[in-house]
């Protein structure tokens, strides 16, 4: 039987674990989800029918803190996806020294079938399903793959009706006119882009360096845009559907115009912009790779096609652990998904506090707040990783798991209740 989804993403924690000394408990309560509920949302179509859909929510970890994560539609979602994913997420709040554990959820669905109307019935059906173990002290979910402020909105207003009192801190990523945070829309990019630029001397990279980013997007459009202002040339870009490049350089406007309007296919043959199979994205001549769309994009079998030094992972979980040796073996540098795009849990943070304090930072303050979380972790996790010589993914692993063993620790050991 292939290893699952979670299987790998446990090598990281073991590889983590041979770097620190730790109690044996805490391994215990890592290796498995604390719980995982599962659920078919039952709604009514337009036309009459009625049609379920399986949902899933997992709270992988709450030692340091309520659990935290995103709400994704996708009709691949499995709960597999959604464990690894919160797993991934206890971690990432760990890297930042949020006060979170990990969470996520999903329902199985393609949302691109459904009438707006039908997608509004499903989100609060999605919060009507699991208003039990969501609160605000309790679990916290966000955005995530093709789920957007709206649904966010939907879900807080179903929640304030079941619990009979308005709770905007129950989930963040919400619309701003409802309690969400200014600097919130881009925070999962921008929190990528300060990384990227503290670290541009220690990575060779910088303005007019070639980027390629995979998923246009929430996470990949802003993180072009915001690279693009920069100087930094966007060479190549695929979502779902299409790839498009071209060695010169696509301007950011003519693609978010064309993402908006024909597709990002409609670009092909004017101004040297060429057609590019999505997947064929991972070996396009570039500086920096950005994927920024789903899981596993690069494995053993095109590890060795990438032509990037620096992989900046906005999404989560796009490298299998085979591919990750095979690149560090060949000197490209990852900025792992635990931190590259924590910027997006780290502003859901600030919207959390913010709306428990009631009082509003202006988006300077988000974003001179951001820049400092992001710089400092970053700054850590570098040298943490040139110390003892070991990838920053393995560094971001051990950052994270020096701090949830201090935790879990913390209500006593073994040695502690044998002495
Ligand atoms: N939104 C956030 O705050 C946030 C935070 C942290 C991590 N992430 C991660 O970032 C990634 C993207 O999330 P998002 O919020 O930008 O989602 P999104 O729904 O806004 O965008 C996803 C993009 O991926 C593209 N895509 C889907 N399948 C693809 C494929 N096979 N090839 C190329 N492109 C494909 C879609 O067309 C779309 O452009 C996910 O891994 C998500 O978990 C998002």
């Amino acid at each position: 039987m292939s290893a699952t989804l979670l299987d790998q993403a446990l090598t990281r924690l073991d590889d983590a674990a041979q770097h620190l000394k730790l109690d044996p408990d805490v391994l215990e309560k890592l290796k498995y989800p604390r719980e995982t509920t599962k659920t078919r949302l039952l709604i009514r179509m337009d036309d009459g029918s009625r049609k379920s859909f399986m949902a899933w929510r997992c709270r992988y970890d709450d030692t340091r803190g309520p659990t935290k994560g995103g709400i994704r539609f996708h009709p691949d979602a499995t709960v597999d996806e959604v464990e690894t994913l919160a797993f991934w997420m206890t971690f990432k709040c760990a890297v930042m020294n949020l006060p979170y554990g990990g969470g996520k959820g999903a329902v199985q669905v393609d949302p691109r079938k459904l009438s707006k109307a039908e997608l509004e019935r499903l989100s609060r059906a999605y919060m009507q399903a699991f208003s039990g173990i969501i609160g605000p002290d309790r679990d916290i979910p966000a955005p995530d793959v093709y789920t957007n402020a709206m649904i966010m909105g939907w879900m807080a207003d179903e929640y304030a009706s079941i619990v009979g009192r308005v709770s905007p801190a129950v989930i963040t990523g919400k619309p701003i006119a409802l309690g969400g945070s200014l600097g919130r829309d881009d925070a999962t990019a921008r929190g990528g882009f300060y990384l990227l630029r503290h670290l541009e001397n220690e990575l060779g990279v910088g303005p007019g360096s070639r980027v390629a980013i995979q998923g246009f997007g929430n996470a990949g459009s802003h993180m072009a845009r915001l690279l693009a202002e920069i100087g930094y040339r966007i060479v190549a870009v695929s979502d779902s559907r299409h790839g498009v490049h071209s060695a010169a350089g696509i301007p950011f406007d003519r693609l978010i115009e064309a993402k908006r309007d024909a597709g990002l296919a409609s670009l092909v043959g004017s101004d040297g912009v060429g057609a590019l199979v999505p997947g064929d994205i991972v070996g396009v001549d570039c500086d920096v790779l950005v994927p920024a769309a789903l899981e596993n994009l690069i494995h053993a079998d095109n590890a060795a096609s990438v032509k990037a030094k620096v992989i900046v992972e906005l999404a989560n979980g796009p490298i299998t652990p085979a591919a990750d040796d095979l690149l560090s073996a060949r000197g490209v540098t990852v900025l792992p998904d635990i931190l590259a795009n924590a910027g997006g849990v780290t502003v859901s943070y600030f919207e959390w506090v913010q709306n428990r304090q009631g009082y509003y930072w202006t988006v300077a303050e988000i974003h001179e707040r951001l820049k400092a979380s992001m710089e400092a972790e970053g700054r850590a996790i570098l040298e943490r990783a040139s110390e003892r010589k070991i990838t920053m993914r393995s560094a971001a692993y051990v950052h994270a798991l020096g701090r949830l063993a201090e935790a879990i620790e913390a209500h006593g050991t073994q040695q502690f209740f044998t002495s």
